[in-house]
């Protein structure tokens, strides 16, 4: 697993490492790293280092002191190197002075704003040190003008500027990066939310605050994590121990539900599935090896129980919501489900204590039954999954997943082409899977939004897709976490 720390826990590190490393010293790494990096990217996308130009995007801190002496490692490498100084009465002192004094070129906003437009549209490269860990809100202005005209690749130093570093919220302008290099650990703002986008590829590097910084407040789930996570029959498992799960899902309307969310369980683990509600039929015909039955009181026992999709909000869905409930097993709530919980508190009282629920609204459902999501991701499911007692997964561009214990962990969306109709219902069904195993439920959602991700993204393959497609792949996402499991073992 990766570790994600929010600002204020890298300040908390970084304040005692200064303790015994000057902060010159902390700098110079980093600065080291973002030089190295840029000397790479101008390597492969021109062929060479030495006589490339590389612009900096020079802001009033830190992040914008990095930048510039990364620009000395460069100037050393023999590139041109201009920096443009956005806020030049607050430029590190330090790092310009020893800029100017590697040959460096200066430019100032606004008094050079035309040299600067210059400097950064002809650039080989562009560094982005406007804003880093104090970053609030979008690029200003000069800023955002400037970093319009950027057409080589653009390394952003710690977090792309204009994303919200603990939350990954873009407000308007921001630096959309190529590679960010980070320093120490993640932070929420390269996986959440619009910054998962603007971040490219990250890069982390350790320049000495990894003992300092404790447990993550978020983690990633990468794909060995998930290989190693995935049930997998021993020689002694028969179709009954692997977990039977079951399926309450679909209606006369909406048969297609039922069919991708048991299709789902189908595929995702060896165990055994049933299907109970009326679209019995259109199941049986797509997938024979489902005991299917058209009423949730005829359905034998299950170790887990998928429950919502398609499943309409009248009296029906109702009554099958609460039979589940009250079964005493784990419970992947999604869809419907999630919308009658939201209307009606006193359908929690049908679930039985402690059994988990899993709960995987997108932002519509998640506010109906716990308020507006707002821009903090993380926050909005960690409360949700507090007050509810429930494993909340908040669906999204970067998919958050929170325990009620507090724990979050975050899958980063590998392209949008899996949001499409169906998708849901494909997700719920590797849940229960999973569930049904006796996966833990906080990693079992985690896992299962992992593993749905790569399958869409395996699918797609840079075209559209449709929730069966994704459906059919997902054999192949978990043979790819099985191999990096085996691969990493
Ligand atoms: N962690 C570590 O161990 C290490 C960290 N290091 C580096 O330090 C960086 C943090 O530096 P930092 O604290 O000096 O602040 P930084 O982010 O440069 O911001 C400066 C000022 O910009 C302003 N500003 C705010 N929002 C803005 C916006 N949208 N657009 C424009 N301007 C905006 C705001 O001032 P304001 O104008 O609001 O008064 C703010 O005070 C960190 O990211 C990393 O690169 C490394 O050197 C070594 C080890
Ligand atoms: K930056």
């Amino acid at each position: 697993m990766k570790g994600v720390w929010t600002v204020e826990r890298v300040r908390a590190a970084e304040r005692r490492v200064f303790e015994r490393t000057p902060e010159a010293t902390l700098m110079r790494r980093a600065a080291f790293a973002v030089g190295v990096r840029s000397a790479e990217l101008l390597t492969e996308h021109t062929g060479a280092v030495s006589g490339r130009r590389v612009a900096l995007l020079v802001g009033a801190g830190n992040n914008g002191g990095d930048a510039l002496w990364a620009g000395v490692f460069l100037l050393h490498r023999g590139v041109a190197v201009t920096a443009a100084l956005l806020a030049p009465e607050r430029t590190h002192a330090e790092g310009l002075v020893a800029f100017r004094r590697a040959g460096g070129r200066i430019v100032r906003v606004p008094e050079d704003t035309e040299a600067a437009h210059v400097a950064v549209s002809t650039a080989d490269l562009v560094i982005d040190g406007i804003v880093g860990l104090s970053g609030r809100g979008p690029l200003r202005p000069p800023a955002a003008e400037l970093v319009n005209l950027v057409t080589g690749p653009l390394v952003a130093v710690d977090v792309p500027s204009g994303v919200d570093p603990d939350t990954g919220a873009v407000a308007g302008p921001a630096v959309n990066a190529d590679v960010t290099v980070t320093f120490g650990g993640r932070k929420p703002g390269h996986v959440l939310a619009d910054g998962a986008v603007c971040s490219g590829a990250v890069h982390v590097v350790d320049i000495g605050l990894g003992d300092e910084l404790g447990e993550p407040d978020l983690v990633l789930l990468d794909a060995a994590d998930m290989g190693a996570l995935w049930p997998v029959p021993g020689p002694e498992d028969d179709k009954y121990t692997q977990g039977v799960v079951g399926v309450a899902a679909g209606s006369e309307t909406y048969p297609g539900a039922a069919v991708l969310a048991t299709g789902a369980a189908v595929l995702a683990t060896s165990g055994m599935v049933r299907y109970a509600g009326p679209a019995a039929d259109a199941v049986r015909t797509r997938w024979p090896e489902v005991i299917a039955t058209g009423s949730i009181n005829d359905a034998g026992r299950v170790q887990a129980w998928v429950v919502g999709p398609g499943l309409g909000t009248g009296a029906a869905g109702r009554e099958v919501l609460a039979t589940v409930l009250e079964k005493g097993v784990p419970v992947c709530a999604d869809a419907d489900a999630i919308n009658l919980l939201a209307a009606e508190t006193a359908l929690w009282d049908a679930r039985e204590p402690d059994t988990p629920l899993v709960l995987t609204p997108h932002d519509r459902e998640f506010a109906r039954l716990a308020g507006d999501v707002g821009d903090d991701r993380v926050a909005a499911a960690r409360r949700a999954a507090e007050r509810t007692n429930c494993v909340v997964l908040l669906k999204g561009h970067s998919t958050v997943v929170a325990a009620p214990d507090g724990r979050v962990l975050v899958n980063r969306a590998r392209g949008a082409w899996p949001a499409t109709a169906g998708s849901g219902d494909v997700l719920s069904g590797l849940i229960g899977a999973l569930l049904a195993s006796g996966v833990e439920p906080w990693l079992a959602a985690g896992c299962a939004a992992g593993v749905h991700e790569l399958a869409g993204d395996v699918a797609a393959d840079g075209a559209p897709i449709g929730a069966s497609a994704l459906l059919a792949a997902v054999p192949d996402a978990v043979r790819m976490v099985r191999a990096a499991a085996a691969a990493s073992a």
